[in-house]
């Protein structure tokens, strides 16, 4: 896999203070990754160094190849960027927008226009091409905004916050333009969020981002296993019939840690019991075949955690690196 954004101890600090801590991480070309984080965790403060907005304090940043202290310009031309607070010319339409933009990059009027159209068709702007941007929604501002950053044809896009302020429907619709973006045209795509279901929905990857350290990283997959340390996998199971045997035959496998009930009958006469089976690996099929062998089986599934739970442990835990290394 060709890395095309590569942080190597990367550290910013305002006067005394640490905003990004020793920050290492690769990104990929083709993948769309989640930088996501509360307020403050310093997911801006990254992005304005991969782009040579400000200058780190210490560590290394290569973008497409190049450092952007010293190539900030050539790395402006193949990265589009679009902050959180995105400036148009509210008195000008949407394609006068576009097209201003395309030529500061270069292109010819005739060119400009043409592509700035079909990238209005392709936000899904095409019937507000001649409207002012000051008439303009919140979802719309940045489906134009995602229309601005890609005049330019970049390699990697980068958006803070994209979805901020944006209605349920919007947030979808967006996402969605993100995602095709990203499979039909292999660009990199890099977001910041703090709205976890929104990174689960659309990233290949996510970091999350604490107190400027990145302190998990990897698929949700990945970060699950994180949480769960032990790498220990819960089956839960329902079943009708002799749930003692199958107790029994359970905790006879090797890979069975623990058998609990986790539920009794919810009435007197049924014979439905629930197990919790906690395993070493993932032994569904192994278990689902014993309980229909023992008894009837009702249903069954293996747990697994989400982004939900990975937000808490480190979010409103406040975990770092230092009080990860502790638990260890
Ligand atoms: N120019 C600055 N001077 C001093 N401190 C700053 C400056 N810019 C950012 N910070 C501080 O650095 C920390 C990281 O800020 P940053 O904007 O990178 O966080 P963020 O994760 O992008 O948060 P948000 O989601 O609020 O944008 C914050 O505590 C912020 O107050």
């Amino acid at each position: 896999m060709e890395s095309v954004i590569e942080l190597h101890r990367l550290t910013k600090k305002y006067d005394e203070y640490t905003a990004v801590n020793q920050l290492d991480l690769t990104i990929y070309r083709g993948e769309v990754f989640g930088l996501l984080g509360p307020n403050g965790a310093g997911k801006t403060t990254t992005i304005l160094m991969m782009l040579g907005l400000t200058e780190r304090t210490d560590g290394e940043v290569k973008v497409l190849g190049l450092d952007p202290n010293h190539h900030a310009i050539t790395i402006k031309s193949k990265v589009g960027y679009m902050p959180d607070d995105i400036g148009f010319y509210d008195d000008r339409t949407a394609l006068d927008n576009l097209v201003y933009t395309a030529k500061l990059n270069g292109i010819k009027e005739k060119q400009a226009r043409q592509q700035a159209e079909q990238l209005l068709a392709r936000v899904g702007l095409s019937e507000a091409a001649q409207k002012k941007v000051s008439a303009f929604s919140r979802g719309m501002r940045q489906r134009l905004g995602l229309a601005d950053v890609l005049i330019k044809q970049p390699e990697i896009i980068i958006l803070d916050e994209p979805t901020l302020g944006i209605d349920p429907e919007g947030v979808r619709e967006l996402l969605e333009l993100i995602s095709q973006l990203s499979k039909e045209e292999g660009i990199t795509v890099l977001l910041s969020s703090h709205h976890l279901h929104q990174v689960q929905q659309v990233c290949d990857r996510v970091g999350l981002f604490v107190k400027g350290e990145l302190v998990a990283c990897g698929n949700i997959e990945q970060l699950s296993n994180t949480l769960n340390q032990d790498n220990h996998i819960t089956v839960e199971l329902e079943v009708h019939g002799d749930s003692n045997t199958l107790s029994a035959a359970l905790e006879a496998l090797d890979q069975v840690v623990s058998v609990q009930l986790s539920s009794q009958p919810a009435k007197a006469n049924s014979s439905t019991t629930a197990f919790s089976v906690r395993c070493t690996e993932d032994i569904t099929s192994t278990i689902a075949k014993l309980a229909t062998e023992h008894a009837e089986l009702i249903k069954i599934h293996r747990l697994s955690y989400g982004l939900d739970d990975i937000y808490h442990r480190y979010f409103e835990g406040g975990e770092t690196h230092e009080t990860a290394a502790k638990a260890k």
